[in-house]
């Protein structure tokens, strides 16, 4: 039962009962992620006074320069989950491979591996713009007690359990699903705990607003350059605003609230865009299907895809639905 002003402590355990294999094990993962959140939150919002601006100088797996608070919260979120042994495994965007978490110890009885994208929109941290945190949360397909495998963490997004985001902006919120409709938190700086503010959140099916980086627009796809044609002539309710924070988690958060559409497609300079498919693609597409939209890679359901691989890239649209259907319709007809 929703109650505004609920803690997401208080949220977490009324709602335990609805989760399919509940053994606790669920809430206790969520409420670590909910800890480490508030942890980097800390650091994020101090960021202009500590060392933790710029570059750590080191280049991930996905060949991007490594921030100083990619870093940071990356280690915060994996220690905050391993100290208390409630995964067997850990995928992150910053970790070339995944982590296991002495899932080979016959005693692990963990069920849940996660994948995460410690800090989302990396490219504004140094110029005080909003970031985030994503989150997937899958159950393993290995026998437990055993080593986890790849395979743990190569399943389709449909198969996840929970997925969320938190986004450290004008005020700090965490919005996650457990596949059970959509919930967003906001966190009371002054005490350190989160409320629900925004109960069953939901996608409105039509919106106004576009966010795609136009400046990529000459190497996008026929069929995204007529969208985009199409968002921008003056004709019936458009055009359309176009807003693009440049933080996934941002503008994904923006158009849930206000309607809208996200686009990240392929190009020619990224064959398969560049978001990644486990760590923002697949849990975004959960949380904005739990929340009336819908979310694809122009032609397939993102939740559908199989991953091949940890680091895959896919070309992503995500938001309103009828947004996302004209979408894709232009970009069948560009075929
Ligand atoms: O600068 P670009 O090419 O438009 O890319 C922006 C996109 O890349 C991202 O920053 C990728 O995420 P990371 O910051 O986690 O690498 C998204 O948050 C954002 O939507
Ligand atoms: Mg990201
Ligand atoms: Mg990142």
């Amino acid at each position: 039962m929703l109650r505004k002003h609920q803690t997401l402590g208080e949220f977490i355990i009324e709602n335990q009962a609805s989760f399919k294999y509940s053994s606790g094990e669920l809430s206790s993962l969520i409420n670590s992620i909910r800890l480490a959140a508030k942890v980097v939150n800390y650091e994020v919002n101090k960021a202009g006074l500590v060392d933790i601006l710029g570059a750590a100088g080191d280049t991930n797996v996905q060949g991007e320069d490594q921030q100083k608070l990619d870093v940071y919260a990356n280690e915060k979120f994996i220690q905050t989950m391993t100290n208390r042994n409630i995964v067997c495994g850990i995928a992150s965007e910053e970790e070339d491979h995944f982590i296991a978490i002495n899932s080979q110890d016959e005693n692990n009885q963990n069920k849940y591996v996660v994948l995460i994208d410690p800090l989302d929109g990396s490219s504004n941290i140094d110029v005080n713009v909003s970031v985030g945190t994503i989150f997937s949360i899958y159950r393993r397909v290995t026998p437990i007690g055993t080593p986890v495998t790849l395979d743990d963490f190569l399943q389709p997004g449909h198969l996840q359990v929970a997925a969320g985001y938190v986004v450290y902006g004008t005020s700090t919120m965490l919005v996650y699903t457990t596949g059970d409709g959509v919930n967003g938190f906001t966190l009371n700086p002054a005490i350190g705990t989160f409320y629900l503010s925004h109960p069953n959140m939901k996608f409105p099916e039509d919106g106004r607003i576009y966010s795609v980086n136009e400046g990529n627009y000459i190497h996008f796809p026929q069929g995204v350059k007529n969208y985009i044609k199409y968002c921008q002539m003056e004709e019936g309710d458009r055009p359309y605003t176009s807003r693009y924070i440049g933080s996934l988690v941002s503008d994904f958060h923006r158009n849930m609230i206000k309607g809208g559409i996200y686009i990240y497609p392929k190009s020619s300079l990224n064959s398969n865009g560049k978001l990644r498919l486990l760590y923002e693609c697949n849990p975004m597409a959960f949380l904005a299907e739990q929340a009336n939209g819908k979310a694809s890679n122009g032609f397939q359901r993102i939740l559908d895809i199989h991953p091949t691989e940890l680091h895959e890239r896919v070309p992503f649209i995500c938001g309103s639905k009828n947004m996302v259907e004209k979408c894709e319709e232009f970009m069948r007809n560009a075929q």
